[in-house]
């Protein structure tokens, strides 16, 4: 393979035209278990992962020269070796690591992104005790991370929580809202709250070692905030209310993550007319209702 320390431009303007152009493998599936990190205990990495390489192969795009196209089977290889090298703790860990990996081998690549979602495995506990190497899957939550490294810049990693489906069955309303002539819904005190959050936090330092600490720590912010010291919880006025305390707390408990970009469904629940059968529904019998859903989007930055 032709590599040239010099790379070119990732982009080429062709009679007129400009192409740019990135590529990579998606889907590869790295199931790795450390066995010795926290031994006697195994540990289960099973991460999907896209890899994204930019490079100066932009004539492979304009003529069909391939002499700088890293097959993607080759890179798919190459996360596997990666994996090999060491036992890493998080998505985050072993991101930077593959990162840092391809830059390092090929001397021609401008940048490379590992996009990386892990499916959660929780150790079993058996007859009261932890057990090393059994595990039960949890979904449909996933860890995802995002790293970014330069030639010569910083790594860049962003972090998601993904899917964490949160729910609670009281103390959350939604009234005082804007009424116009198609307003149908009516104000309510009491309703259900169901979400499965997306949160995108940043860093300010990259924490090496600790990312998976500080997933828990944001993933408990989260879960308290959210519903409230027990027993009487804390009354949510809406889904943007709430969205964006959960963010404000993590941002005050963590002090080197720097920004928070929330997207929370409303995943709404409606009471069954029982009235119609002379029943009665005190916020008891609902269902989920399988159409339009509320999206609500936040954005909370440390200034
Ligand atoms: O918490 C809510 N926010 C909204 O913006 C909204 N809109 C709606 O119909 N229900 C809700 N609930």
């Amino acid at each position: 393979m032709a590599q040239s320390e010099v790379a070119a431009p990732p982009s080429l303007v062709v009679n007129g035209y400009k192409i740019e152009g990135t590529y990579g493998k998606f889907n590869v599936n790295v199931f790795r278990v450390n066995k010795n990190r926290v031994a006697p205990f195994h540990e289960v990495l099973d991460i999907d992962t896209e890899i994204v390489l930019e490079a100066g192969f932009i004539e492979a795009y304009t003529v069909g020269d391939n002499s700088n196209i890293l097959p993607t089977d080759t890179m798919k290889n190459f996360l596997y070796v990666v994996a090999q090298k060491g036992e890493y703790e998080s998505v985050e860990d072993f991101g930077i690591a593959g990162v840092r990996a391809f830059l390092a081998e090929h001397s021609y690549l401008h940048k490379a992104t590992l996009i990386l979602s892990r499916n959660i495995w929780d150790r079993l506990t058996v007859a009261g005790q932890d057990h090393p190497h059994a595990f039960k899957g949890v979904g449909p939550e996933k860890e995802v991370a995002r790293v970014i490294g330069t030639r010569g810049g910083d790594i860049k990693v962003y972090s998601t929580i993904y899917g964490m489906k949160l729910l609670k069955t009281t103390q959350s309303g939604f009234e005082g809202f804007y009424v116009d002539r198609y307003t149908t819904l009516p104000p309510t005190q009491d309703r259900l709250f169901a979400t499965a959050v997306e949160a995108t936090y940043e860093y300010s330092d990259l924490p090496e070692g600790k990312f998976q600490a500080i997933r828990e720590r944001v993933r408990r912010c989260f879960i308290e905030e959210f519903s409230g010291p027990p027993p009487k919880g804390a009354y949510s006025k809406s889904v943007q209310e709430t969205e964006c305390e959960m963010a404000l707390r993590a941002l005050k408990e963590i002090p080197n993550l720097t920004r928070f970009e929330m997207v929370l469904p409303n995943i709404h629940h409606f009471k069954f007319n029982l009235a119609q059968f002379s029943l009665p529904n005190d916020n008891e019998v609902f269902f989920r209702n399988e159409g339009a859903s509320g999206k609500i989007h936040c954005i909370v930055t440390r200034v």
